[in-house]
């Protein structure tokens, strides 16, 4: 999709790169040029990633890390930086939920999720910032968060974490534009991976279809062309920005339009309509125009 030379020498640290939108992040960011370091807390599809790069002629490394867990993360940051001296782009692509309705909620249940999404992506942010991005004056953060915005059914945890991070999002690109770090959060809507396929209760994932205007899943490739436009420099310019890749989603959230049986019904009405303008002109002027 892009110049093969667009990301040329770029450092990007991607979370969770081993999987589904984060994998498909890391190897469009690669395919642009980009030396790409995979964050995940499994070994195993961070080294597959790792092997679909180098194979396709990209430059990845693949470090295990927990972001919820800050010792981590600060050694992560500082193994980045001895080893690539910089890093241009952070994509918290790790997060996640469980789907279940908010009564069966435990609060350690709720507190996981905040932790993984809200904190994990905070120590990142603020390790990646401090150590790398404040120093060598400027850089990108792109935070992945969710669409429908304005609530969640089933996924009260994650709406309230991902409202959390669009806001963090927002007040960081004021606090820190006079060190160059432009930040935005990149809302998914339903895109086809295997974790959308496999940790939700049969049913989710086919509801989940029937609420996008769009009428399919957004493809993997679809979120890496975004992540790696928006890491370009034809990106420079977006801060403090949500910007939703949803295939209209967030607008209405009830399916395609028209629902079954609006269109005849329109047709009727519109017959109808007709028959009851003729009725007046054949009233009015003694001519039936039909
Ligand atoms: C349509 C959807 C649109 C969105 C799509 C996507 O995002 S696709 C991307 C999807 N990808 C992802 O989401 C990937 C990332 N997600 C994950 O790693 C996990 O879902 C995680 C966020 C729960 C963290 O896991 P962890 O290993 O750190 O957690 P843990 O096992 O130690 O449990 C801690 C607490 O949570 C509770 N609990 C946990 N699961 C369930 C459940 N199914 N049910 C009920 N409760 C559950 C558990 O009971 C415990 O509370 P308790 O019993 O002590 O009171
Ligand atoms: N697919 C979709 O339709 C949607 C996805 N999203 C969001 O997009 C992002 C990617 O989703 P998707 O690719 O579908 O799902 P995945 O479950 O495949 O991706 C989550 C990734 O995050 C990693 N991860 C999870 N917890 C941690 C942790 N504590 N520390 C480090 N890494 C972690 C996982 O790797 P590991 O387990 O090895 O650590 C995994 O690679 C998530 O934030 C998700 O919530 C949002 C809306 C819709």
């Amino acid at each position: 999709m892009f110049a093969p030379d667009l990301l040329k020498g770029s450092i990007c640290v991607v979370t969770g790169a081993g999987t589904g939108l984060g994998r498909a992040a890391a190897l469009e960011l690669a395919r642009g040029g980009a030396i790409v370091v995979g964050c995940g807390r499994r070994e195993e599809p961070l080294a597959e990633t790792v092997a679909s790069i180098e194979d396709g002629g990209g430059t990845a490394v693949a470090l295990e890390l927990d972001i919820r867990e800050s010792d981590a993360v600060n050694e992560v940051v500082d193994r980045v930086l001895a080893d690539h001296g910089r890093i241009d782009t952070l994509v918290n692509n790790a997060g996640g939920q469980f789907a279940l309705p908010a009564e069966y909620i435990t609060p350690n249940g709720f507190r996981t999720v905040l932790e993984l999404n809200v904190l994990g992506t905070w120590l990142m942010t603020h390790a990646v910032a401090t150590k790398a991005m404040i120093p060598q004056g400027g850089g990108k953060i792109l935070n992945v968060t969710l669409s429908p915005h304005d609530g969640f059914p089933g996924l009260v945890h994650s709406s309230a974490a991902r409202a959390a991070v669009e806001n963090m999002t927002k007040t960081l690109s004021v606090e820190w534009a006079r060190f160059g770090i432009r930040l935005n959060a990149l809302a998914a809507g339903h895109f086809d991976t295997d974790a959308l396929a496999t940790r939700y209760v049969p049913g989710v994932k086919e509801d989940a279809l029937t609420r996008v205007p769009a009428g399919r899943w957004g493809t993997v490739e679809e979120w890496g062309w975004l992540v790696t436009y928006l890491a370009s420099p034809a990106g420079d310019y977006f801060s403090g920005s949500v910007l939703t890749l949803d295939g209209a989603r967030d607008v209405f959230g009830a399916g395609s339009y028209p629902p079954a049986g609006l269109l005849e019904a329109v047709e009727e009405a519109a017959i109808a309509t007709r028959q009851h303008r003729n009725d007046i002109r054949f009233v009015t002027t003694g001519v039936d125009r039909k």
